[in-house]
């Protein structure tokens, strides 16, 4: 299996290109099955995930190109089978957002349920319950979800809890349901805003983007477009986070700050200077420690949870002790353990870490979890004493475009090991 190999104690230093969001991507590509004409998805990562995606559609008949500056052409007008098979849903749990856009296009649908995962187990019970209040027969069975309908109609639909993806699921559903659709409680996350944007580049009516209120006036049918996909957040507050930790000075290219409020917030509170500018941020640690935050996770605008493994990472070296609550997912502190592996004093109590900040890691040969757990334990190689042997990255490639070619360009000592 392929791994990271990481000797640390370099401040990063330098300039950083920011790539698409994964998070916006994956549910735009899947809105292409909405469209009755060709659609057009620029500024597309190269990531594991928007393959494995390519490949869900392409077996269900969709006409897809991809170019040498990752622009995405797509063509659902011949979509043939409407299954998304387990062996593709367990690589990748958005694979459920076809759900919503087949049921409203072509009346049916079979997904498979995607099961658990290592941060939570992650149900999908309320994008079911909205597609059945807007009129689609549900019914799971052999590990599936079927569903159908003739057309989907309108309904006032509010979400117990808010979830981005189940937002996504029903939003691109209601886009081609009779009448209107309500959805209250809606997730905010600005990939759910991009995701809105673009269905209204397809001629979708939807009032109340970026707010919890989204109001959807369904239409006959959808036509092509060509849109450009929002920055990467998570990518970015990564990039600057690696940058404070290490006492270094990088700036993130291509990106935006206003959707990053709550991180940059966090990072000023740890000492780091930052400024913004109209696609970048730049970070600058002036060489010192950074001193321990406190961080509890919430849906947008509030911290991240894609931000908690690298926040807890940060205060593993930082000055004082840090609180770190995750409040989203059950069970998101697999990074944990193997950062202790390095020598960090970490003490969790239920949904909380207590993070009491050392002089110094040392280099270990650690495993990555997940995708953000990968990510915080590349932070921590990067100012461990020695040598840090990250294994299993293959999660880090889901979400991350060449992160160690990105690192390595500010100065980082990183190299991947052929597996
Ligand atoms: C592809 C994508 O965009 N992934 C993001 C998305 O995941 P995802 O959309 O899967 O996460 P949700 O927002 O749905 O999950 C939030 C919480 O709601 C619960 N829940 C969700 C749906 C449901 O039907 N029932 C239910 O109980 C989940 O178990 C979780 O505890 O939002 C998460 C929260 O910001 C991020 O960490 C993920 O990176
Ligand atoms: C949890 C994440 O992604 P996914 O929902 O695709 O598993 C993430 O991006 O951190």
């Amino acid at each position: 299996m392929t791994k990271i190999q990481i000797s640390g104690g370099i401040p990063l230093e330098g300039e950083v290109q920011i790539s698409g969001a994964k998070n916006a991507v994956l549910p735009i590509l899947t809105a292409g099955l909405l469209a009755d004409g060709p659609v057009e998805i620029g500024n597309v990562p190269h990531l594991h995930d928007v393959t494995t995606t390519m490949e869900l559609l392409g077996q269900m008949g969709v006409d897809l190109a991809i170019d040498d500056r990752m622009r995405i052409q797509l063509d659902s007008r011949p979509t043939n089978r409407f299954v998304a098979p387990y062996a593709l849903v367990k690589q990748m749990r958005a694979s459920i957002l076809v759900l919503g856009p087949m049921v409203a296009r072509f009346g049916q649908a079979e997904v498979s349920l995607p099961g658990g995962c290592a941060i939570g187990s992650r149900p999908v019970d309320l994008h079911i319950k909205g597609l059945q209040a807007m009129g689609a027969q549900v019914s799971v069975e052999n590990g599936y979800i079927r569903a159908r309908a003739d057309r989907l109609r309108g309904a006032r639909i509010v979400m117990d809890l808010v979830t981005v993806t189940g937002t996504e699921n029903l939003l691109m559903a209601a886009t081609l349901a009779r009448g209107t659709t309500v959805i209250e409680n809606a997730a905010q996350e600005p990939e759910v805003e991009d995701l809105a944007h673009c269905l209204v580049a397809m001629g979708a009516k939807i009032d109340g983007i970026g707010t919890s209120r989204l109001v959807i006036e369904g239409a006959e049918r959808l036509d092509g477009c060509r849109y450009d996909v929002l920055p990467d957040r998570i990518e970015t507050g990564t990039f600057l986070v690696a940058a404070a930790m290490t006492g270094g000075r990088v700036v993130a290219r291509r990106t935006r700050a206003d959707v990053l409020d709550a991180v940059l917030v966090k990072l000023e509170e740890a000492g780091a200077h930052i400024s913004t500018g109209n696609d970048s941020i730049e970070l600058d640690m002036r060489g010192r420690r950074p001193r321990a935050v406190d961080v509890s996770t919430a849906p947008y605008p509030a911290f991240p949870t894609d931000m908690q493994a690298q926040f807890t990472a940060l205060n593993c070296v930082a000055e004082g002790v840090g609180m770190v609550t995750e409040t989203v997912f059950e069970n998101r502190f697999m990074h944990v353990q193997e950062l202790q592996r390095l020598g960090a004093d970490i003490r969790v109590d239920g949904r909380t870490a207590i993070i009491r900040g050392v002089e110094r890691l040392t280099g270990a040969p650690i495993m990555a979890t997940d995708l953000r757990a990968s990510a915080s334990l590349v932070l921590a190689g990067l100012v461990a004493q020695g040598e840090t042997v990250v294994d299993r990255i293959y999660h880090i490639d889901r979400g991350y475009e060449n992160i160690e070619e990105k690192l390595s360009g500010l100065g980082a000592r990183i190299r991947r090991l052929p597996g």
